[in-house]
């Protein structure tokens, strides 16, 4: 049996073209790929691929905290200027907390990566026991967001999102998540870390 706590991992890809077929999406499956390499636990994972309207993606966010069971929930597309671009609306609606320090930091990132980094509007919030946050559309920004700069020898030269993600779903009563180092290292206090199961 695995010493690893299950969890549940909401991906939702939000987008007019690939949901009505005009491309392929590739927002779920670079999300599952990046996740599937950094988190060590076993994932059960629920998928949602659905176009820019905001009640659809309020539902959608709704469905998998609520009744689905995630505890994390990232969607993908949807967060620039457009007129149909509404996710971070769609997700401040669910809040039950807004966590402002992953908008930022994910801008800082993608500084690094692209001069249009600021127009993403992306945000992350607390609904009940989950953490939703909000990633843009440009599929290579997935990877980028959550995994960071590193230099040539790994070394983060901007952190990654996601070395935080773990630690808030401690925080917020979820399952306690393991990341594979190599990809993201998870930080918490000490007094946080959950000593390894004796084999
Ligand atoms: N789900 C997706 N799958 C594949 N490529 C995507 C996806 N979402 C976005 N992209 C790519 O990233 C670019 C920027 O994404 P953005 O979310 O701004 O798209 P958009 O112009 O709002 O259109 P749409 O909502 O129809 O994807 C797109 O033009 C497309 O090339
Ligand atoms: N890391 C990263 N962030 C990025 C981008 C990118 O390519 N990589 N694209 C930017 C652009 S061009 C836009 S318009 C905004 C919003 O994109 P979205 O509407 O697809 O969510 O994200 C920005 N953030």
């Amino acid at each position: 049996m695995s010493d690893f706590d299950p969890v549940r991992i909401g991906v939702v890809s939000i987008s007019d073209r690939a949901s009505s077929g005009v491309y392929e999406d590739k927002g779920v499956p670079a999300l599952q790929e990046w996740l599937g390499r950094a988190v060590r636990n076993p994932v059960s994972w629920e998928t949602r691929l659905i176009p820019d309207e905001q009640e659809r993606i309020s539902a959608a966010l709704r469905g998998l905290v609520d009744q689905a069971g995630c505890d994390l929930v990232l969607t993908t597309g949807g967060t620039g200027p457009a007129p149909r671009d509404v996710t971070p609306e769609a997700t401040l609606a669910v809040a039950d907390k807004v966590m402002p320090g992953f908008g930022e930091q994910m801008r800082q990132i993608s500084l690094q990566f692209v001069p249009t980094a600021i127009l993403s509007r992306q945000v992350a919030v607390i609904r009940g026991k989950a953490l939703i946050i909000n990633l843009p559309g440009q599929p290579k920004s997935i990877a980028e967001t959550l995994e960071g700069l590193k230099d040539a020898d790994g070394r983060a030269i901007v952190h990654g999102i996601f070395a935080a993600v773990p630690y808030c779903i401690d925080l917020i009563g979820g399952p306690y998540i393991e990341t594979d180092e190599a990809v993201c290292k998870a930080f918490r206090p000490k007094s946080a870390i959950r000593p390894a199961a004796a084999t």
